[in-house]
């Protein structure tokens, strides 16, 4: 699915259904971005509540540098639909998440609307289990999990 920004240069993953009820994740939290268009809060926050997923460098098929840790992940790997938009040929979207979500960097995961944070917060989740229940919560299960137990009854 393309997004309505452009060349797919960057992709906004939508994680697992939407549950309402926020979810008390970790991040810096949400501030106003001060850009206007593809930049602007509004923009953006319809953009993030929309999809609720993440904020790629790079297009889906070729994430660039820190973007390709979160797709590799496992559990993440269960991503069944995503939005592309192009931060890399839109200066005011990739301005503008920044000082959304006040995160300097992109890669940028969101759950259920909510900013995660981005590639070593989302490897540090994964590593210690947080990333699995957190997606657990959003109804999405971890094919290792899954394959792990099949193995052990066996
Ligand atoms: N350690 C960072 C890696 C992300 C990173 O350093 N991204 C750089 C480029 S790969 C970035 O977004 N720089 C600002 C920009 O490109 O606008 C993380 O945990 O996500």
């Amino acid at each position: 699915m393309s997004g309505t920004l452009g060349r797919p240069a960057a992709a906004l993953l939508r994680w697992g259904a939407r549950r309402g009820g926020g979810g008390g994740l970790r991040g810096p939290g949400v501030r106003a971005a001060s850009s206007g268009g593809s930049g602007s809060a509004e923009h953006l926050d319809a953009l993030v509540r929309r999809t609720g997923g993440g904020l790629l460098k790079g297009t889906p098929e070729q994430p660039s540098a820190a973007s390709a840790t979160p797709r590799a992940d496992p559990a993440a790997a269960r991503v069944r639909d995503y939005a592309a938009y192009n931060v890399l040929d839109d200066p005011q979207l990739r301005q503008g998440i920044k000082d959304y979500s006040n995160w300097p960097t992109i890669p940028q995961v969101y759950l259920n609307g909510e900013f995660v944070g981005g590639c070593d917060i989302l490897l540090q989740m994964h590593q210690n289990g947080d990333l699995v229940e957190e997606l657990k919560k959003l109804g999405i299960r971890s094919a290792l999990l899954d394959e792990k137990k099949d193995q052990d009854s066996k």
